[in-house]
C-alpha cells in the first residue's frame, strides 16, 4: 500500500489551472474552502438555490454547472451520487477538454459504469475518510484528515500528481493519503457506511435502547446508555485504537466487553455481512439504489420517516436540548 504525505505533493501543479467544485454541499463547501485556502483557483458550479446562495455569501464565483466545467482544467464532481450521472452527461460532458481531470471523491459512478468519460482525460479520485464538516473543521485547525488517491485514466501521463497536489489542498496529505482503486475505495466504503458505521451502528443502538426501555427502564437513561456515551467510547478508540478504549473504562467494563460482544455479534452476523459485501461485489445494491431513484425513492422515504419517529429521537432531541454546549 503506497501512502502520501505533504513531501510528495507538489501544489505549485495546480498554479495555471482553474478547479471547479461542483457541488457545495457536505464535502463541496469544505473541499472548496480548503483548497482557496491552500491557494488553489477555485470557481463553484451549481444550479441556482440554496448551495448557490451560500457558496456566493462565502465569497466563491458561483457559476452553473455547464460554465463552470467549461472553464475549469480539474473538475471535482460533489453532487450527490444518484444525480451524478445525469448531470456529467448534459452539463460537464459537454465542457470537457483533451488534458482535463475529472474528479470524484467516491467511486460509485465509475466503477458501476454510470459515468464513463472520454479516453482523452484523466480521471481519479481523491476521497477524504471523513465526514464533509470534519474536512474544513481539522483543516482550520492546522491538521488534515486522511485520504484516498485513485487514478482510474492517465491521459495525461500526470494524473497522480495533479491528485495528489489536490489531496494536499484539503490537507490530507498532512494526515496521510493511501493509494487504491476505484474499486476498493467503493466497495469498502458500500461496506462500511452499510455493515458497521452507519447500518450496523444504529441498529445496534436502536436494539440496546429498545432492550432496556421494553424492560422498563427510563428512556432518557436509555439514551445515555446507548447513544450518547457512545461518542465518547468511539472518541478513545480513534484516539488509540481498541487497547486505548480498554484501558480508559473499568475493569468491570472490560470484562463485559470480552464476555458478551461475542454474543451480540455472533457468527450468523459475520456470515450476513459476508452476504452484505457479495451483494455490494456483485452490484446488487448499486442496481436497488439506481432504481430505488429511478421509482422516486419510495423505500427511502417510507424508511426514512419511520425511523425520524423512533422513541430515541425524541428523547434525544429533549436531552440535547439541555446541554447547552451542544447547540452550537
Ligand atoms: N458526505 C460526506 O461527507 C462524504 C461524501 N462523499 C462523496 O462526495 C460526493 C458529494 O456528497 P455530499 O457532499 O454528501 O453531497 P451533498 O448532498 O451534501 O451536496 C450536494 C450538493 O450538490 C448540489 N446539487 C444537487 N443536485 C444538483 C444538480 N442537479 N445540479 C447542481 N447541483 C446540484 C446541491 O445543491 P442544492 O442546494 O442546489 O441542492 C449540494 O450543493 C458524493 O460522491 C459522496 O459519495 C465522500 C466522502 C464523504
Ligand atoms: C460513513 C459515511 C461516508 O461513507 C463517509 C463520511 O465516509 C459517506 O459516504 O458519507
Amino acid at each position: 500500500m503506497h501512502m502520501y504525505y505533504d513531501n510528495h505533493a507538489d501544489l505549485s501543479v495546480l498554479a495555471n489551472k482553474t478547479v471547479a467544485v461542483i457541488g457545495y454541499g457536505s464535502q463541496g463547501h469544505a473541499q472548496a474552502q480548503n483548497l482557496r485556502d491552500s491557494g488553489v483557483n477555485v470557481v463553484i458550479g451549481l444550479r441556482p438555490g440554496k448551495s448557490w446562495q451560500q457558496a456566493e455569501a462565502d465569497g466563491f464565483e458561483v457559476l452553473t454547472v455547464k460554465e463552470a466545467s467549461a472553464r475549469a482544467d480539474v473538475i471535482q464532481l460533489l453532487l450527490p451520487d444518484e444525480y451524478q450521472a445525469k448531470v456529467y452527461q448534459e452539463e460537464v460532458a459537454p465542457g470537457l477538454t483533451a488534458g482535463n481531470m475529472l474528479l470524484f471523491s467516491h467511486g460509485f459512478n465509475v466503477h458501476f459504469g454510470q459515468i464513463v468519460p472520454p479516453e482523452d482525460v484523466d480521471v481519479a479520485m481523491v476521497a477524504p475518510k471523513s465526514p464533509g464538516h470534519l474536512v474544513r473543521r481539522v483543516f482550520k485547525q492546522g491538521g488534515g484528515v486522511p485520504g484516498l488517491l485513485a487514478v482510474h485514466q492517465d491521459a495525461t501521463g500526470q494524473a497522480k500528481q495533479v491528485a495528489l497536489a489536490y489531496a494536499k489542498g484539503l490537507g490530507c496529505t498532512k494526515a496521510g493519503v493511501f493509494e487504491t482503486t476505484f474499486r476498493e475505495e467503493t466497495e469498502t466504503d458500500l461496506f462500511g457506511e452499510q455493515a458497521v458505521l452507519c447500518g450496523g451502528m444504529t441498529a445496534l443502538v436502536k436494539a440496546g435502547f429498545e432492550t432496556l426501555v421494553e424492560a422498563g427502564y427510563s428512556p432518557e437513561i436509555a439514551y445515555f446508555e446507548c447513544l450518547h456515551e457512545l461518542k465518547l467510547i468511539v472518541d478513545l478508540m480513534y484516539e488509540g485504537g481498541l487497547s486505548r478504549m480498554r484501558y480508559s473504562i473499568s475493569d468491570t467494563a472490560e470484562f463485559g466487553d470480552y464476555m458478551t460482544g461475542n454474543r451480540i455479534v455472533t457468527d450468523a452476523t459475520k456470515e450476513e455481512m459476508r452476504q452484505v459485501l457479495r451483494e455490494i461485489q456483485q452490484g446488487e445494491f448499486a442496481k436497488k439504489w439506481i432504481l430505488e431513484n429511478q421509482a422516486g425513492r419510495p423505500s427511502y422515504n417510507a424508511i426514512k420517516q419511520q425511523e425520524a419517529n423512533h422513541q430515541i429521537e425524541e428523547v434525544g432531541a429533549k436531552l440535547r436540548q439541555m446541554m447547552s454546549w451542544m447547540q452550537k
